[in-house]
């Protein structure tokens, strides 16, 4: 089997060995020569397969590397590459990292087990069933419907009444495991999937707790922060529809520079509000300017706590923590991937916490079906990327990652003359531009969102059918938030992850996402190094330095062919519109009609 055979055989891994003619020569000079003598790449590779004597997926092969894809001489110890092509899933086992075997169930509907309540005797196998593995002293039982928030909670009948308006039927495992530990009062971290729910598991027990708006100015009492103001906005927007009915005083802080006279015009100080959403840089400057008072806030919710709690923001995370002293101050911490550090840290703040975490932890939604494809160097993408479209495979709507502002913009430049609908979506851009683009890819308009990490975590928008990974994520949970973007709230999606040479050094860690959330994957890559923790800091710090698109495109005259070719369709339909006018005066002139254009 070749190297190329190994890239694309049974392993989710696809390669266009025509398209990529330089790069499969690269790894087989040898094919150079086929070429040459007149067979196509595709023939060589084919008989360069023969040549290790085993072809086909998943038969048992023994299979030479080549020294340049060996990437971590992991082969070179074993002196082979893959042992057959079957994956765990497929053997009908999913191994978790706690060492058990998961039930082939599905996580986010129901679990055909009665509704009643959660009893003593009947904890251990909901939980199992539910897949919710929890921590801590008497953590408080899970709820198996929503029936019990009435009957066991006393919960307002308005909430009860717009959780059924959402047409919601059960609730999702982390809602059963996490809401009646908030529920119960208690401090929580809280790890599920992303598109599982989450939101929903804080923002009801918030509003159970405050019980009725504020009668009078007591300053916020509960607070959520999360990374991104589009984040906010869509929280904001979720717990509104909860409010219905209530004159609850909400208000959303974000990333905006509130102007001068703004502030004057309406101080928080000075107004009755109940919650506050807010991005944790907003919030810090308007503790520094005493815009606002956090002294009587009991419930805290850090969303995408573990992003929360990384170097960027942790400063402000403090601030924030600090500013929040009421005594009886409850903190709920949520997010689909909780690294240890982070669970740590937030051991140091918590008081008595639950850890509640639903299937495996840091692992990915597996709802999708996720793909690597190797595309050589950087100047493979853009090809790589119009075969997708070529092969029908990019079926809209699409989010496709980039690692950098300027890649994204250059992205766009490319993309634009393809006749795609796409657009970009960045912190650059204005917060009415995002808005406007936000509010496109959702009614449809725009087909393709090229877009940052600003986008990566908590955006819930439906349907999204393939995430696509053009620049290799620097973290995995950068990977996993990123792709968690489509299969949510129990629907299927699918992720591509595009990588080059200069990636695959931290294949593995993709392929360990892969194989923990039930994707077929080969045994060669599951046998791949893991990047040391420097290599793995390091890249979290600065991503791979990359050609530019245009130039790995080798577009600045592609981009002229673009402008030349629209400039001749414009020209075209001008005349054409000049001929339809003649055609019109002439039938006129006639009493003829003109003829139809289709
Ligand atoms: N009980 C439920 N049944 C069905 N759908 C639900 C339920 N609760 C929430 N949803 C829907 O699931 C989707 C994902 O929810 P949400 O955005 O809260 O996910 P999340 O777990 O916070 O994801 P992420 O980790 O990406 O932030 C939303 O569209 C939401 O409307």
């Amino acid at each position: 089997m070749d190297v190329f055979q190994a890239l694309t055989g049974g392993g989710g891994i696809r390669f266009d060995k025509n398209r990529f003619a330089r790069d499969v020569q690269l790894f087989h000079p040898h094919l150079a020569d086929a070429s040459a003598s007149g067979s196509s790449p595709a023939e060589s590779s084919k008989q360069a397969s023969s040549v290790g004597g085993q072809n086909g997926k998943g038969t048992q092969a023994s299979i030479v590397v080549p020294k340049e894809l060996d990437f971590f001489g992991s082969a070179a110890k074993t002196g082979k590459l893959e042992e057959d092509g079957t994956s765990d899933k497929a053997k009908g086992k999913r191994k978790r990292v706690d060492g058990g075997e998961d039930a082939e169930e599905d996580a986010s509907e129901g679990t055909g087990i009665s509704e009643g309540p959660v009893t003593k005797e009947t904890l251990s196998t909901f939980l199992k069933a539910n897949r919710i593995r929890t921590k801590g002293t008497d953590v408080p039982f899970p709820l198996a419907s929503w029936r019990e928030l009435e009957e066991r909670w006393k919960v307002h009948k308005y909430l009860v009444r717009n959780l059924h308006g959402t047409g919601w039927k059960t609730p999702t495992p982390i809602q059963k495991g996490a809401m009646g530990v908030m529920l119960d009062n208690r401090d929580l971290l809280a790890g599920a999937p992303t598109g599982s729910g989450k939101t929903l598991a804080f923002l009801l027990p918030i509003l159970y707790h405050l019980g009725v708006p504020a009668a009078k100015k007591e300053g916020f009492r509960a607070v959520i922060v999360s990374p991104t103001r589009e984040l906010a906005q869509q929280i904001y927007e979720q717990l509104r529809k909860l409010c219905q009915g209530r004159k609850w005083r909400i208000c959303v802080l974000n990333n905006t520079r509130v102007t001068q006279a703004e502030e004057s015009a309406d101080p928080m100080t000075r107004k009755k509000y109940d919650i506050l959403i807010t991005t944790p840089l907003r919030l810090v400057h308007a503790i520094e300017n005493n815009e606002l008072d956090l002294s009587n806030v009991q419930h805290l919710v850090l969303d995408e706590a573990d992003r929360l709690l990384e170097q960027n923001f942790l400063a402000q995370t403090d601030s924030i923590l600090a500013a929040c002293s009421h005594p009886k101050l409850r903190k709920a911490l949520f997010s689909a991937t909780l690294p240890s550090g982070v669970e740590e840290m937030a051991n140091t703040f918590m008081v008595d916490e639950c850890r509640v975490i639903v299937g495996t932890k840091d692992a990915a939604n597996e709802r999708i079906e996720q793909s690597l494809v190797f595309v050589g160097s950087e100047d493979g993408k853009l090809h790589a990327l119009r075969s997708l479209i070529q092969e029908g495979k990019l079926k809209p709507p699409v989010l496709l990652f980039v690692q950098s502002i300027e890649r994204a913009k250059e992205l766009f430049h490319e993309l634009v003359y393809d006749g795609l609908h796409v657009d970009v979506i960045h912190s650059e851009r204005s917060k009415v531009q995002r808005e406007g683009v936000i509010q496109a890819f959702k009614r449809g308009d725009v087909w393709v969102l090229i877009c940052t990490e600003l986008m990566a975590r908590g955006i819930d928008f439906k349907g999204v059918s393939l995430v696509l990974n053009y620049d290799f994520p620097q973290t995995v949970q950068s990977y996993v938030h990123r792709i968690g973007r489509t299969g949510r709230a129990g629907k299927q999606g699918e992720a591509i992850t595009f990588f080059t040479k200069d990636d695959a050094p931290y294949l593995k860690t993709v392929v360990n996402v892969m194989r923990q959330s039930g994707c077929d994957v080969p045994q060669w890559l599951l046998e791949l190094k893991n990047p040391s923790q420097n290599a793995k800091k390091k890249l979290k710090r600065a991503p791979i330095e990359r050609k530019d698109v245009r130039v790995a495109a080798g577009s600045i005259v592609g981009r002229k062919e673009s402008i030349r070719k629209r400039e001749m369709k414009e020209g075209s339909k001008r005349r054409k519109r000049k001929e339809d006018a003649s055609n019109k005066a002439e039938a006129r002139g006639t009493g003829k009609e003109p003829a139809t254009v289709v």
